[in-house]
């Protein structure tokens, strides 16, 4: 078990100096409902620093609408979000104003959607569109806007040449990770995803899975990820929470969830899909 697992069985956990490390993220008590059990309900978590949660279920379980709450996207109807910024004050996100949780999403959050267009701008360049998040955060100097994208897209194994094209002359695992470049550029403390490998070739999902891996690790980037694939769910995630019309029906290490499932949906649910 890692620490950052460890931590999540425990109140409190001490840093080696012995200061207590604090949640980034309080989710208390969220519901968001569109009809009876259709949306998410009572659901409540905490979230470490450089920890991974996967949220995993069905379809129309209720995965969706309980990521677009967490980040900000779609107001409860009940609950509340507390999110440490990184100067360290505690927000009180839907007691803030959008425009503040708007500006979180632009700068210490990233929110990488299933399909590339709607997280891209397809009229500007793949250097402007990796640039575009460090100049909300203040950058003007053009010549560290263009270092800067051409690292990233050095990262994210695209060839410096492309630059200054358009995105939409990229494929689709491209444009993945150009988001992907997009979205860490300004290396935010929590990434949200939403399905980031959905809708690409199994070959082309593998790899962006191991690029994935390698960034959240190093950056150390927490990361709330809704996954329909348990595969995905365990290559990337510390711990997982399994939703079930509309409720957490389980929660736990990735590796107990899915090697000693609990709740006969999960039992059902790894039993369908991961056969040896
Ligand atoms: N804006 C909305 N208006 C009405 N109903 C909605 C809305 N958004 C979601 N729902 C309903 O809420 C339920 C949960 O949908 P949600 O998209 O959150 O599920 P999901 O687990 O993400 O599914 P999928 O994996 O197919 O994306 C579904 O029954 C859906 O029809």
């Amino acid at each position: 078990m890692s620490a950052l697992q460890a931590i999540n069985n425990e109140a409190q956990c001490n840093m080696p100096n012995g200061d207590a490390i604090e949640p980034l993220f309080q989710v208390s008590d969220i519901t968001r409902l569109f009809g009876p059990d259709k949306g998410c309900q009572a659901v409540s978590f905490e979230l470490y620093p450089g920890e991974v949660l996967g949220i995993v279920g069905e379809s129309g379980s209720g995965k969706s609408t309980l990521l677009n709450v967490l980040s900000g996207r779609c107001q409860p109807d009940a609950g509340t979000i507390h999110y440490r910024q990184s100067d360290g004050v505690l927000t009180d996100l839907y007691a803030s104003s959008e425009a503040r949780r708007r500006t979180l999403l632009r700068t210490e959050w990233g929110f990488v959607e299933q399909n590339p267009r709607d997280g891209l701008r397809m009229t500007v360049s793949a250097g402007a569109n990796i640039g575009e998040r460090l100049m909300a955060q203040g950058v003007r100097n053009y010549g560290t806007l263009r270092t800067e994208s051409l690292r990233w897209l050095h990262q994210v194994e695209i060839d410096a040449s492309r630059i200054d094209d358009l995105p939409r002359t990229f494929s689709g695992g491209m444009q993945q990770r150009l988001q992907i470049a997009r979205n860490l550029v300004s290396h935010p403390s929590l990434v949200f995803m939403d399905e980031p490998t959905g809708g690409l070739d199994v070959s082309v999902q593998a790899r962006l899975l191991d690029m994935l891996r390698a960034l959240v690790r190093d950056l150390g980037l927490a990361v709330i990820i809704v996954t329909h694939d348990l595969a995905v769910a365990r290559l990337l995630a510390d711990r997982l929470m399994v939703m079930r019309r509309s409720r957490v029906v389980e929660s736990g290490l990735t590796d107990q969830i899915l090697d000693d499932p609990q709740h006969p949906y999960t039992q059902l649910l790894v039993s369908s899909v991961l056969q040896p």
